[in-house]
């Protein structure tokens, strides 16, 4: 699912969905192996839905309305034919962007909660604040130990001052590395029940805890508009999603939640993004809408069934649209905030499992 491109061959021009992805990415399509440097694409970005000029134009553009909520008082916009897909522009304001983003950095990779960088290095605690410090991840102890017949090693890592000649000495065979480069590596942390990406489904069996009573909270309120009358949303998972400058979001389905008349309830923050929302086949014309900071989605019933991805990060001063998150994380002891959310994207996507 994840991954910085998708094949670059004839492979990737079959469906309309991978040719929406094709035309929106950020690097040109070069010929496999060829040693070129990726060439920008400087791609028409006129077809793109804007939400936030649709919330402050007095008609909506053709295909798309503004739904009425009783009880819920933000603007929501909907397709005509994409049911069950809400767009909540600016739902979250400045200071709420602010505060989540320091959440995804600094507590939702927390153990238990799984990260993509958990099957590498096992449980790591403050990635954030060893970055913060300028920490670096050594080998702290390795050992041999007996898989059935077959014996491997088993190394742990911890955080260190420093890479200096002192400790070298101590630290295992593995290469030490920059919490600042770890960092740049985080792909995905998991909330609540965790999410298993190699059977590509819940494995209630591993240890975790349950999703923050705030941010529950934020997706039940915010679920409203896709719920039935007297019905609660009871978010019980979420996964994060880190994006870097080329990273992009292929084409994908979220079907692994029982229920797919309940929402997934998608958070943007930081730099914008464009999102294609595709049909039931890869076939089918997806819709192309940037994604800003702030801005939440709703997908549900019919919604859950089309395929959708992120194709493109803007992270130029021009299309990123941060300056707001900019200025709240000013100060010098939020640089690193600041340092990454200039060239990242985060998503946090909250599901009802069952
Ligand atoms: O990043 C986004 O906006 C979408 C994320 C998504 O579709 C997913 O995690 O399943
Ligand atoms: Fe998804």
């Amino acid at each position: 699912m994840y991954g910085a491109d998708p094949a670059d061959s004839a492979e990737a021009e079959r469906t309309a969905f991978r040719r929406a992805e094709k035309r929106y990415k950020l690097y040109k399509s070069l010929p496999p192996k060829s040693r070129k440097k990726p060439i920008l694409n400087q791609a028409d970005l006129s077809d793109v839905v804007d939400f936030h000029s649709v919330l402050e134009s007095a008609e909506s553009p053709e295909g798309i309305y503004k739904f009425n909520c009783p009880g819920f008082d933000r603007p929501v916009f909907c397709f005509r034919d994409r049911p069950g897909f809400y767009f909540i522009p600016s739902a979250l304001t400045t200071k709420e962007q602010c505060h989540w983003i320091r959440q995804s950095l600094m507590s939702f990779p927390q153990p238990p909660n799984r990260t993509n960088l958990t099957a590498l290095y096992g449980p790591l605690f403050d990635l954030f604040i060893a970055v913060q410090n300028k920490k670096i991840l050594v080998e702290a102890e390795s050992s041999v130990v007996s898989i059935g017949e077959n014996k491997a090693r088993s190394c742990k890592y911890s955080f260190s001052e420093s890479s200096g000649d002192s400790c070298r000495e101590e630290q295992g065979s593995c290469e030490p590395v920059a919490a600042s480069v770890l960092l740049r590596k985080l792909r995905w942390s998991t909330l609540g029940l965790q999410f298993d990406w190699s059977q590509r489904n819940y494995d209630v069996s591993l240890p975790h805890n349950k999703i923050p009573k705030e941010l529950c909270e934020l997706a039940k309120e915010m679920a409203a508009p896709a719920m039935s009358a007297g019905e609660e949303f009871q978010p019980e998972a979420a996964i994060v999603n880190y994006f870097g400058p080329s990273d992009m979001l292929g084409g994908h389905l979220d079907d692994m939640e029982a229920d797919w008349s309940k929402p997934i309830v998608s958070i943007s923050l930081a730099c914008k993004a464009i999102f294609l929302l595709g049909g039931k086949s890869r076939e089918d014309i997806p819709i192309a809408m940037f994604l800003r900071s702030g801005d939440i989605v709703l997908m549900a019933g019919h919604a859950r069934e089309c395929f959708h991805g992120v194709p493109r990060i803007f992270t130029d001063d021009e299309h990123a649209e941060i300056s707001g998150l900019m200025s709240q994380f000013s100060s010098e002891d939020d640089r690193c905030f600041m340092d990454y959310i200039k060239n990242s994207r985060i998503n946090i996507n909250i599901r009802q499992v069952n």
